[in-house]
């Protein structure tokens, strides 16, 4: 299933007529490369994700059997934008231009690309005219995930235009005698609903390559790759309850077993209850010793005076490896006869954290998650991350097949920095309790109105810097709004607004505002991802 599994050629020197090597991706900056490599791999094709700077000859080195190009932040008319070998056009290779590879195609093959001035974000209506391979079997009016400011205004000489929306001329076009093809939409996002049809078709019938690429075992393949890093070194897991931390410390320990320590941070930033369930009910389902760290006044200390988004998460980034360092030093302190240094960290890191924290080729950075972006420049801990070219999704199976109890694996996720930034504004001891009250009323409603697996995730945010008039008990109040920003997703890349029950909505409001003192004001997000992100900051 990882993209990083060597591709073993086929013996027999095939030709690009002959092609047996992997689909490769090549990544143009996109958020979405490494989706566009998975969804490739759940139509049990293989595929590599590749820099847009790769050359025609390198790719005919590869005897590529399709080629998909991802999408990308830049616009191909600016200068400096981001292009492509045109040789590999040439190759005689079928290639699929999604979004931004979409428009480098149409501008490379002498068609225009334009700022419309027409943005299309989030779901957007797409009439086909013309379905041909690339679009066959699919409803002529659809709605497919877009992103994007720019549209292909013309298309090149010998193609057909499929599609179109309102504000894009040209969503989607086709070669069919070079084999070459493109959508402005997003197909490899779940919001896309006939998205996987589309590079299906593109892979199956278009390209002509067999479904016959089966990801083998990855839990056998982690477990050697780990056992292989570590040797005989003991190892520290940066364990937060969560599903991903939950996943990695089950893999490392059936690797390395007790090699293996567990630490978490209670750094004051957790919801109601949370430290003591991490404490009582992980260790319970899982045998694993977990040493946890009280480090609650070294994190609102760091906090204190901050409230830029970036620097707050960096800031938690750092004082995390600090408390693993003090961990490290106390465990190597206890085992003293031993001596031997603890150089291993474990983090529970998915694909998402390293795309988003700008880890990709090119690709921008939205935010730094604490475990990628926000660590520190003098890190001295060798990261031992088997979950990072996977989604949520894959690691929630991996889970269930690791036997991991249902309650951990399918909890909803909660981000390491916590309601650290989930308060817009500076982090006060006071803001933090405030919170947690309202994210429990929240949490508490959700459960008994039974939406708990309806919903991906349901952040409460304080907006701690803005304030309203309210009326209460016949009195003025000037107080903060909490925001509900009930999600739903398959891997969180992009995301929806849950519908809730407007009744649910209004126990919640009335229950915040009457129970929780300085909150004068309930507001619902209703926005998708993009695009919002799922948290505010
Ligand atoms: N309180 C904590 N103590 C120790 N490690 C933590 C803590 N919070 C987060 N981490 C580390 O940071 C990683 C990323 O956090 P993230 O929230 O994405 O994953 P998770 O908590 O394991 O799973 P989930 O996404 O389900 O919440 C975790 O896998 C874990 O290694
Ligand atoms: O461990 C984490 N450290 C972080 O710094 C971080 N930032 C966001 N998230 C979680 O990632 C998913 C996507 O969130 P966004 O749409 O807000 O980027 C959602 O599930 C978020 O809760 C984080 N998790
Ligand atoms: N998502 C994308 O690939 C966007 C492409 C380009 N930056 C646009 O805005 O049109
Ligand atoms: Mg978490």
């Amino acid at each position: 299933m990882s993209t990083d599994a060597p591709f073993t050629e086929q013996p027999g020197g095939a030709d690009s007529a002959n092609p047996s090597g992997p689909v490769l991706v090549v990544d143009f900056g996109a958020q979405y490369a490494q989706l566009i490599a998975r969804r490739v791999r759940e139509a049990n094709v293989y595929s590599e994700i590749v820099p847009h700077t790769v050359t025609a000859s390198e790719i005919a080195a590869k005897r590529p059997s399709g080629i998909v190009l991802s999408g990308g932040p830049s616009s191909v008319y600016e200068e400096g934008a981001p292009r492509l070998d045109e040789g590999i056009f040439d190759l005689g290779v079928p290639v699929l231009g999604i979004c931004y590879g979409f428009q480098v195609m149409a501008t490379a093959l002498g068609g225009e690309v334009a700022k419309t001035g027409q943005r299309e974000y989030g779901s957007t209506a797409v009439r086909i005219s013309d379905s041909g391979v690339l679009l066959d079997g699919q409803p002529a009016e659809q709605t497919a995930w877009m992103s994007h400011g720019d549209s292909v205004s013309r298309a090149p000489e010998g193609f057909e235009v499929l599609a179109s929306t309102e504000g894009t001329p040209v969503a989607a076009f086709a070669n069919d005698a070079r084999r070459l093809y493109g959508v402005q939409w997003h197909p490899e996002v779940k919001h896309s609903t006939y998205g996987q049809a589309v590079l299906e078709n593109f892979l199956h019938r278009a390209a002509g390559i067999p479904a016959d690429w089966n990801s083998g075992n990855v839990i056998a393949d982690q477990v050697a790759a780990i056992q292989a890093q570590v040797g005989s070194g003991r190892v520290i897991c940066a364990l937060s309850g969560g599903v991903d931390s939950a996943v990695a410390a089950a893999l490392v320990h059936k690797a390395v077993g007790d090699q293996l320590v567990c630490v978490f941070v209670d750094h004051g930033l957790l919801r109601k209850d949370e430290a003591r369930q991490v404490e009582e009910d992980y260790v319970k389902a899982t045998g694993v010793r977990l040493v946890t760290v009280n480090a609650q006044k070294q994190f609102l200390d760091a906090l204190t005076g901050v409230s830029d988004p970036e620097t707050k998460r960096k800031i938690i980034g750092r004082e995390f490896i600090r408390v693993f360092e003090k961990a490290q030093a106390d465990l190597i302190a206890e085992a003293a006869s031993e001596g031997d240094p603890i150089r291993f960290l474990v983090q529970g890191t998915l694909y998402p954290d390293v795309v988003e924290s700008g880890g990709g080729t090119g690709t921008a950075n939205i935010k730094s998650h604490h475990n990628v972006g926000g660590l520190p420049e003098d890190l001295q801990f060798e990261l031992v991350e088997p979950l990072r070219t996977l989604f949520k999704d894959e690691v929630r199976a991996i889970g269930r097949e690791l036997g991991l109890p249902e309650e951990i694996v399918s909890r909803q996720p909660f981000p390491g920095p916590g309601l650290g930034i989930r308060i817009v504004g500076e982090v006060t001891q006071e803001r933090l309790d405030l919170l947690r009250d309202a994210d429990a009323i929240v949490r508490a409603e959700l459960t008994a109105a039974g939406q708990d697996a309806e919903i991906w995730q349901c952040p409460v945010v304080l907006l701690a810097d803005v304030r309203s008039v309210g009326v209460q008990g016949d009195g003025r109040t000037y107080g903060h709004p909490i925001v509900l920003r009930p999600v739903s997703s398959e891997d969180a890349m992009t995301a929806d607004w849950t519908r809730l029950p407007y009744d649910l909505l209004a126990k919640i409001s009335n229950r915040i505002t009457n129970e929780v003192d300085g909150v004068n004001r309930v507001v619902l997000d209703v926005t998708s991802k993009p695009p919002g992100t799922i948290e505010w900051e």
